[in-house]
C-alpha cells in the first residue's frame, strides 16, 4: 500500500472531543441537546446502527430519545411518533432509521419530519436549501466527506472531483456541497450509466465512489497520486461463508492513489460524527 490513509475513525473521535466542549457550553445555558431515533422493526443491522447512534450520544453528553415500533406498525402509528417528536422541545433533531418496512411510505414519513429537526439533512426542504445556498442541516455523509478532506488539507479549491453515484443521500448533495463558493471544486457527477466512466475518473484529482457496486473503481481508472474516497458499503458473503461489508474501491487502488479514505474506518464514522454535529448545531440555534 502506498496511499496515505485518511482516518475517519480518528477524525470522528477528534470531532466528538470538540462536541463535548460545545455540549458543556450549552449546559451552562441550561440546555441539553437531544437526538431522537425512530426504529421500526427488528432488523439486526438497523438495530446495531441505532444503538451506535445512542452510544455516540452518551459519549458527548447528548440526551437520547428512542422510539421503537414493531415491524407491522401502521402508517398512522409511525405518523403519530413523528408528530410527537416534532412537538417535543427536548428533541432538537431526530432521524427515522432506514430502510423502513415495505408497507410504509418512506417519502411520506421523511416529509412529515419538521425540517428544522431533520438531523439527517435529507428532508426535501433541506435539500432545497442546499441547492439555493441557504443555511440548514446538511446531509451527514456528504458533510462528513468534505470535513474529512478539509481536516487532512486535501485541496478542494480548483480541484477536479469525480463523484460516482447520483443518489439523494450521498452523490447528488455531495456535488452541491463541493461546488459551494466555500469549497469551489469542479464536480463531474457520474453514475453507473455514464459512458466511459474511466475517462472521467482518470481526469480527477479526487474520486469519490458511492455507487454501491463492489470493486467498481479499479487501479487503471485512477490518476497516480489522486485522492480516492470509498463510500460503498455492500454486504457480501465471503469464501468462508461468512457475511462481511465491502466497498466500491478495489484494494489494488491503494498502490496508485496518493491518499485514500477506506471502508471501513472512513466515511461511516464521519457520518455518525456529523449526525451529532447537526444535533448540537440545532440546539445552539436555540
Ligand atoms: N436515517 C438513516 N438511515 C440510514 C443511514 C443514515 O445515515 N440515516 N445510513 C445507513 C446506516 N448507518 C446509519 O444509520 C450507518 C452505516 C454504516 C456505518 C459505519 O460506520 N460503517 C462502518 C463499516 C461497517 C460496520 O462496521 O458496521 C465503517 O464505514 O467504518 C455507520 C452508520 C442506512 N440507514
Amino acid at each position: 500500500m502506498t496511499a496515505t490513509l485518511l482516518d475517519g475513525k480518528a477524525t470522528a473521535a477528534e470531532i466528538k472531543d470538540e462536541l463535548r466542549v460545545r455540549v458543556k457550553g450549552l449546559a451552562e445555558r441550561g440546555l441539553v441537546p437531544g437526538l431522537g431515533t425512530v426504529l421500526v422493526g427488528a432488523d439486526p443491522g438497523s438495530q446495531a446502527y441505532v444503538n451506535g447512534k445512542h452510544r455516540d450520544c452518551a459519549e458527548v453528553g447528548i440526551a437520547s430519545i428512542r422510539r421503537e415500533l414493531p415491524a407491522d406498525a401502521t402508517q398512522e402509528q409511525v405518523d403519530e411518533v413523528i408528530a410527537e417528536l416534532n412537538a417535543d422541545p427536548a428533541c432538537h433533531g431526530y432521524i427515522v432509521q432506514l430502510p423502513l418496512p415495505r408497507h410504509l411510505d418512506t417519502q411520506r414519513v421523511l416529509e412529515l419530519i419538521d425540517p428544522d429537526k431533520d438531523a439527517d439533512g435529507l428532508h426535501p426542504v433541506n435539500l432545497g436549501r442546499l441547492v439555493l445556498g441557504y443555511d440548514g442541516p446538511l446531509p451527514c455523509t456528504p458533510r462528513g466527506i468534505v470535513e474529512l478532506l478539509r481536516r487532512y488539507d486535501v485541496p478542494l479549491r480548483g480541484a477536479e472531483v469525480a463523484v460516482v453515484g447520483r443518489g439523494n443521500t450521498v452523490g447528488r448533495p455531495l456535488g452541491l456541497l463541493l461546488t459551494r463558493r466555500s469549497e469551489n471544486a469542479t464536480v463531474t457527477l457520474c453514475h453507473t450509466g455514464t459512458l466511459d466512466l474511466a475517462k472521467h475518473t482518470r481526469n480527477a484529482d479526487i474520486v469519490i465512489v458511492a455507487a454501491g457496486v463492489p470493486g467498481l473503481l479499479t487501479a487503471d481508472m485512477v490518476r497516480p497520486g489522486a485522492t480516492v474516497v470509498d463510500v460503498g458499503i455492500t454486504r457480501v458473503i465471503g469464501p468462508d461463508g461468512k457475511g462481511r461489508y465491502t466497498g466500491d474501491i478495489a484494494a489494488e487502488v491503494a498502490e496508485v492513489a496518493g491518499a485514500m479514505v477506506p471502508m471501513p474506518g472512513g466515511v461511516g464514522p464521519m457520518t455518525r460524527a456529523m449526525l451529532l454535529t447537526n444535533v448540537v448545531e440545532r440546539a445552539e440555534l436555540g
